[in-house]
Order: C-alpha cells, then structure tokens, then sequence
C-alpha cells in the first residue's frame, strides 16, 4: 500500500485534485463576478454526469495502472508537460473570459441582448474560441499529468467532438448577430481548435 502511493502517486493525484478544485471554483467565481449572483446557477460550475463519469473513468485508469504498471506513472517529463498543459489551458480560458466579459457566458446565446458585441481584442485577436481551446488543453492536459494514455486519447477525442459541434452552432447565431462584422474576423482568424474551421 505504501508502496502504490509512492512519492509519484501522491504529487499527481494532489495535482489533479489542485487542478479539478481550481478550475470548477474559478469557474464559478468568475461569473458571479461577472454576471452577479442572482444570474448565474451552480450550472457554472460545470460539472455534468458525463463529465463526472469522465474523471471518475480517469481516475479508475489511474489506479488500476499503478497497482499493474507503476512505472507508467514514473515518466517525469510526460507529467510535469500535462502539468505544464493544465495552467497555461486555465490561464488562455481565464483570459477569455475576463476579456469577453459580459458576452462570456456558459449557455450559448441565441438572441441578441444589447449588451452583447463582438469581443475580437486580446486573446481573442489570436483565435476565435479561446475559452474552448483553454479547456481543450486543460482537459487533455490533466490526462497526460496523470500519464494515464487510454483516458488521454478519450479526452482527447471526447473535448474535440464536443467543440467541433459546439462551434458550427454557435457561430450560426454569432453571424446572425454581427453579419458582415463576424464574417470578416472569422475569415482572419482561426477557430483555436485543431482542423475546426
Ligand atoms: C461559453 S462562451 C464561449 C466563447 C468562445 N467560444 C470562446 O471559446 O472563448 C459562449 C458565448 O460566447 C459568445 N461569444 C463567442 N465568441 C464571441 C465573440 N467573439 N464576441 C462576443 N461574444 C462571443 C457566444 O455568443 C456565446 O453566447
């Protein structure tokens, strides 16, 4: 037993758990801030069934892996780079959403509110979605930290899947909004997500 959760086992798993608490809290604080708390539900914290089935699956693989293969988990440099992966994904989706501002909000919006304008500054000048770039780095990024190769391909494939339907949909009601405008920034800028559009 002591053994299993050797020096390696605990500075992973006490990463992955920093890594889950930091970016479900800021999450939500974030958009209290931004929102005030009478709009905004535990929703913003975003933790859906599949995505718990997701971790809990990641976290299985972690643990049958290191009582079967432990020196899978011994790769150092695969590690400290899915590290290095969770903080700079949380920092490009904190960005997003504290350039976005108001227009940032966690439910895609399909009807105009006159507060809402198109955000195309700051990390948004360098691609279209970073907020889904961030989490596609974050997620993928805590799955190469835990040296866990099968859920890495998952998430991988999952987040991916998820984004590349997510941004056709929201991209329709964005062009409906800024016409001539969205067109332009989409043309000269990309969506920030591998072969997306
Ligand atoms: C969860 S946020 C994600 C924003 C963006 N896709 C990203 O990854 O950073 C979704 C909301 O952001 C709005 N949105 C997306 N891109 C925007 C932009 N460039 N300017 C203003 N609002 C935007 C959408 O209308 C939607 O309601």
């Amino acid at each position: 037993m002591t053994e299993i959760f050797s020096y390696t086992a605990c500075r992973q798993l006490s990463q992955m758990v920093a890594a889950i608490i930091f970016f479900h809290t800021s999450e939500y604080i974030l958009a209290v801030g931004i929102h005030g708390r009478s709009n905004v539900t535990l929703k913003s914290l975003l933790i859906s069934k599949n995505y718990l089935l997701a971790m809990i699956l990641s976290f299985l693989e972690y643990f049958l892996e290191i009582v079967l293969c432990p020196s899978l988990k011994e790769y150092w440099w695969v590690s400290q780079t899915g590290l290095a992966m969770v903080v700079v994904g949380e920092i490009v989706r904190k960005l997003a959403i504290i350039t976005a501002g108001r227009c940032f909000t966690h439910l895609i919006k399909i009807y105009h509110e006159d507060h809402h304008h198109l955000v195309t500054h700051g990390v948004y000048s360098f691609v279209r979605h970073p907020g889904y770039s961030g989490f596609l780095m974050w997620a993928v990024g805590t799955q190469i930290m835990l040296c866990n190769p099968i859920s890495t391909i998952a998430f991988a494939v999952v987040v991916w899947h998820f984004f590349a339907e997510r941004i056709p949909y929201e991209e329709y009601f964005l062009r409906q909004f800024f016409g001539h405008e969205y067109e332009e920034y989409a043309n000269r800028v990309s969506s920030g997500v591998p072969f997306v559009k």
